[in-house]
């Protein structure tokens, strides 16, 4: 499809005030005297998981329903004309200190506005200002800040709503789950969250991609190995990855990618609740619980004698197939303004998306999924708003269409030359999407490598290009 050049300058300019109320870094909500939201600025909206269009107007009652933080406390206070200070919690955005305070708008009547003050950023900054070593705790919470907000997610999305609790349940009856969908649409997220619905605090979760490991090294990988057991062996013998999860979760990427000889091997994990280290010859008692996931039919594979039967079978008792982002389309604007606000916390002047760009953004059909949205939003936040450096996949679209449905992405998209694109940048951007078209004809990224003509370390590392 040809594409139309955008122009940003289209859209009408935010006015001063409303850029500054954005660019604050606490959060502000002003409620109408019915309690209504009447303004929530960028950060109070991120802070609770929404965009500030979608709070504008909402119900408190509701909004609470809905939010990303618990705001029972704050609505009490309002139902009995308190005002004052609380801390509220969430899953994904931590403690924020808040202020209730009354306003008089119209004579009689009375407003109120509520400040958000996220306390992980101001903690980092006080561990600055004195000198104190402060990563890990701002790693940390920005972390749990970009982890995704599954509460608000669920609540936009009733099929992901029934997926995850279809997972919890599984869990909570101890039963194996296995995720299965395309590449970056969120399986090691999904994988991680039924791990902390059921794990306690300091339980291990440990994710190994089966893809990864270099077929010689998997099972003193997995299993670990006793003293001596083969030259350039460590003297002290070494856990593998399964005992590493005790306690915990062990969760198992691109299940379809395990070699067959160690297939038979992780069956009999799974049977016995034993593992036996390279060279031992005393079974070891692990207690984990599996998930698995993969973007393959195992099924199929195991028609061919890919896959061990009695391994599918040990691996999915229940199954959680997870729908591409195209076929998701409710959760884009979602996904759009949480990415955003992931970027925002990292720029001095806030990135605002025209309105032309956002459609773009919502016509484009994601063969990436959740991961390639990701990896738009960052470079649409380094190429700024020069549409003639934004990428090539994204402009040649017609906005005007929405999320396509299925079907093949065209590739031939991203060729043409483009003012002001460094070869190699547009080198890398076809490069990518040659090997995410390989990825999904093929079914896998060890085929795809194979069809390529490269090893799965490379394919592996560059469709990895996390922040
Ligand atoms: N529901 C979500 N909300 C927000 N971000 C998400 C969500 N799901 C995934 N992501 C982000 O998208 C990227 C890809 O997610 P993830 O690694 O879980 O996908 P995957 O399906 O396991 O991919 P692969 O099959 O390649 O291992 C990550 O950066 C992750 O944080």
């Amino acid at each position: 499809m040809e594409g139309k050049p955008m122009k940003q300058s289209s859209a009408t300019p935010p006015r001063p005030l409303d850029q500054a109320l954005d660019a604050l870094a606490d959060g502000l909500i002003v409620l109408n005297p019915d309690h209504s939201i009447a303004f929530a600025n960028r950060q109070a909206a991120a802070l609770c998981g929404f965009s500030a269009a979608e709070m504008t107007g909402i119900e408190f009652a509701k909004f609470n329903d809905l939010s990303a933080l618990n705001w029972t406390l704050l609505g009490e206070m309002l139902e009995a004309g308190r005002t004052g200070n609380l801390i509220l919690r969430g899953e994904a955005t931590g403690a924020v200190f808040i202020t209730l305070r009354r306003i008089s708008t119209t004579g009689a009547s009375e407003g109120h506005v509520i400040t958000l003050r996220d306390l992980a950023v101001f903690d980092h900054a006080r561990r600055q200002a004195t000198g104190a070593r402060s990563a890990p705790t701002f790693t940390s919470a920005t972390e749990r800040r970009m982890r995704p907000d599954f509460a608000r997610q669920r609540a936009i999305s009733p099929w992901l709503d029934r997926m995850i609790s279809r997972g919890e349940r599984a869990l909570l009856q101890g039963a194996r789950v296995i995720i299965t969908g395309e590449s970056g649409v969120g399986k090691t997220e999904i994988a991680r969250h039924l791990h902390n619905f059921v794990a306690n605090g300091v339980d291990p979760f440990i994710a190994v991609n089966c893809a990864a490991i270099p077929e010689s090294l998997f099972e003193s990988e997995l299993f670990g190995y006793e003293k001596g057991a083969f030259t350039g062996a460590s003297t002290e013998g070494k856990k593998g990855l399964i005992e590493a999860a005790e306690g915990g979760t062990l969760f198992l990427d691109e299940i379809g990618e395990i070699p067959l000889p160690l297939q038979a091997k992780l069956l009999s994990f799974l049977e016995e609740g034993t593992i036996l280290r390279i060279g031992g010859t005393r079974p070891r008692r692990v207690n984990v619980r599996v998930i698995s996931a993969t973007n393959r039919d195992l099924l199929e594979m195991s028609e061919d004698r890919r896959f061990r039967t009695d391994l599918y079978y040990r691996l999915a008792v229940v199954n959680m197939p997870m729908k591409p982002l195209r076929e998701v389309p409710e959760l884009l604007d979602h996904l759009i303004d949480r990415f955003l606000t992931a970027i925002n916390q990292r720029r001095s002047v806030p990135l605002q998306l025209s309105d032309d760009l956002r459609a773009r953004l919502r016509a484009y059909h994601y063969p990436g999924n959740i991961r390639e949205l990701w990896n738009l939003m960052q470079q649409i936040s380094v190429l700024g708003d020069d549409e003639e450096e934004l990428p090539r996949r994204l402009m040649a679209l017609d906005p005007a269409q929405s999320a396509r449905p299925t079907g093949k992405p065209a590739t031939s998209e991203a060729v043409a030359f483009s003012e002001g694109t460094s070869l190699r940048e547009a080198v890398s951007e076809y490069e990518l999407r040659i090997i995410e078209d390989a990825i999904r004809v093929h079914g896998s990224k060890r085929k795809a490598a194979a069809a390529l003509g490269v090893d799965i370390g490379t394919i592996s590392r560059k469709t990895r290009k996390e922040p």
